[in-house]
């Protein structure tokens, strides 16, 4: 185990003088109504900032809990809050998800609400795991995700659920779906939604590796469609979508339901029993010590 943890650490690693600073500033889930002022509206809970600019029809919504923007279960429901309000407001068309934390898009699912807590945390963290995912890949409007920084597993899986991905051009940053180097598994509509972006062959390869691609390695994959330079991403993220808008939405949001229905449905049709997999399979003892042991190594690497 300590092996697959260093050899995880190899694909993970930063120095030390990346390392972020700071600690959450903000208190407990607090959804403030949007407010209205010269076109844009925007909102901020604690943990996800939202910016709707209605005469362009575009939101910007952007993960803000630091350090490492990870999935918590208050995150994952702001989040989907969030999603939820905008695609009910007729003057969005359009959402781009960046960070607004430095050098990191999200570290993925927070770790510690997979450890050492009960059964019944465990499924109600995985349920609203469940409820970003089928949100955003079957989203009706049109999504891109701004990549300006890390994005190991559940940072990868939004990403991978956008319709179009950006990335800042730093060869210092990672993305993939690393689960297996954590010694736990990419439950199968994570694998279906890298199969669907990068094809069969490359995520055999990625999944049973965990590979943690660079940019130009995810861009030659697929993996995502674009690099540009850190400080454009979010400037081409906007400029791609008003592409994309000039398209009719009713033709775009049918195409995209046709793609990707059937793979939400899959999921649909087996929450129950993927979130009853899952409380089994990380309540076990092997995969607490697993993740214990990579939380460790996390902790033990900035010494
Ligand atoms: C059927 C069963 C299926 C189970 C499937 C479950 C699917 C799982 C999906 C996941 O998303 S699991 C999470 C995977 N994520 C990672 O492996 C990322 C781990 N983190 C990193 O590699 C690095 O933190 C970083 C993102 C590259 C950033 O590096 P940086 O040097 O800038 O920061 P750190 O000093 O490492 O971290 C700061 C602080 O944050 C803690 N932390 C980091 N990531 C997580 C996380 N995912 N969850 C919880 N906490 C995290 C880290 O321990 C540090 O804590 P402190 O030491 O400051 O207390």
């Amino acid at each position: 185990m300590a092996a697959v943890l260093r050899r995880g650490a190899s694909f993970i690693c930063l120095g030390s003088s990346q390392l972020l600073s700071g600690g959450c500033k903000h208190g407990r889930t607090c959804i403030l109504p949007f407010f209205s002022s010269n076109n844009r509206n925007s909102s901020s809970s604690s943990k996800i900032k939202v910016d709707l600019d209605s005469s362009t029809g575009i939101a910007v919504v952007k993960f803000q809990n630091p350090p490492v923007n990870s999935m918590s279960l208050d995150f994952l429901t702001e989040f989907v809050i969030s999603l939820e309000k905008l695609e009910l407001d007729k003057s969005c068309r359009g959402v781009i998800l960046t960070s607004a934390q430095p050098k990191i898009f999200s570290a993925g699912l927070d770790i510690l609400e997979m450890y050492g807590k009960s059964p019944e945390h465990y499924a109600e963290f995985w349920k609203s795991v469940q409820d970003i995912w089928l949100k955003m890949y079957g989203y009706r409007k049109m999504t891109i995700a701004a990549i300006n920084g890390f994005s190991p597993a559940g940072g990868c899986l939004v990403a991978l659920s956008c319709d179009y991905r950006i990335m800042a051009d730093n060869p210092r940053y990672r993305i993939g779906l690393n689960e297996t180097q954590l010694g736990i598994v990419a439950p199968f509509w994570f694998k279906d939604t890298m199969v669907n972006t990068v094809g069969h062959r490359t995520a055999e390869l990625s999944l049973q590796f965990g590979l943690m691609y660079s940019p130009s390695d995810a861009l030659k994959i697929g993996l995502v469609d674009q690099l540009v330079p850190e400080e454009n991403v979010l400037g081409t993220a906007t400029e791609t979508m008003t592409k994309w808008l000039a398209i009719p939405d009713h033709a775009r949001e049918i195409s995209k339901s046709m793609l990707r229905k059937p793979t939400v449905d899959r999921l649909l049709a087996s929450r129950d029993a993927d979130t009853k997999n899952f409380v089994n399979f990380v309540s076990r003892d092997s995969i607490q010590k697993s993740l214990g042991l990579y939380l460790t190594m996390l902790k033990e690497r900035k010494e």
